[in-house]
């Protein structure tokens, strides 16, 4: 696009996307909000700032055992949705879980009992291994009505609304999830789940969500990600 054009884009209004709509987006935060509130288990960490909860003991150890050896078992370098606009960004490696293999089916099914939203929105559950200097330097979960890659993403279930995380290891220096909008910094430890809502209260994406995983200074990081979306997720478009 020109810059003339995008300068036009910018100054024109733009129509709400119904595969972004702050209504429906709003109402998914409070119904996880409120799960969360009552879970025993969730400690607030958002600061009034984003819905971000903190849920230590998730899985047990051996659970995480067993998905680390999962992850290993087929593995390749992470892939970004606008990798040509930053190189680098992610220099993790992923395994995409099979989704209909009953670990994965287990797996899904015990987060989304934390979260409430339906399986059927959420995205393939990936493991991600990080070794010494990766990282994936600072971005936001959501999805940009601007970028080319929404017209795609839009088509595969919309927004992403919450983002669920657990990782399955301590690391032995580094690899800590950091929020800065949030005064937040995150130290792995195995079986702890991380959920936020990608979204403000209005339904609208939340900038205080940037966050990023920090460089592994020594030993290994793994994670498992779950994204959710506004409506049901396919793998392939609509
Ligand atoms: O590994 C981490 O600590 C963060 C990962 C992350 O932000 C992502 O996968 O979107
Ligand atoms: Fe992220």
């Amino acid at each position: 696009m020109t810059l003339l054009g995008r300068l036009a884009g910018l100054l024109r209004p733009r129509p709400v996307d119904p595969m972004a709509d702050p209504q429906i987006l709003s109402a998914i935060g409070s119904s996880v909000r409120e799960r969360l509130l009552a879970d025993p288990r969730a400690q607030e960490r958002g600061r009034s700032k984003a819905d971000l909860f903190l849920l230590p003991g998730f899985l047990a150890p051996a659970e995480c055992e067993r998905l680390i050896a999962t992850i290993e078992s087929r593995i390749q370098p992470s892939k970004l949705f606008n990798e040509r606009k930053v190189p680098n960004a992610r220099t993790s490696s992923t395994h995409f879980f099979a989704q209909e293999a009953p670990e994965t089916l287990a797996l899904g099914h015990k987060i989304d009992e934390v979260t409430g939203i339906a399986r059927s929105h959420a995205e393939t559950i990936q493991g991600q291994r990080y070794r010494v200097g990766e990282e994936y330097r600072h971005h936001r979960d959501y999805f940009r009505e601007e970028r080319d890659h929404w017209q795609n993403e839009r088509r595969r279930g919309g927004q992403r609304s919450w983002t669920a995380m657990v990782y399955l290891n301590a690391v032995e220096a580094g690899g800590e999830t950091e929020f800065p909008e949030l005064g937040l910094t995150v130290r792995p430890e195995p079986g702890l789940l991380i959920a936020w809502d990608n979204m403000d209260r209005s339904g609208r994406p939340n900038r205080n969500t940037r966050h990023a995983a920090l460089p592994v200074i020594s030993g290994e990081k793994y994670v498992i990600t779950q994204w959710y979306r506004q409506e049901e997720w396919s793998r392939n478009y609509r």
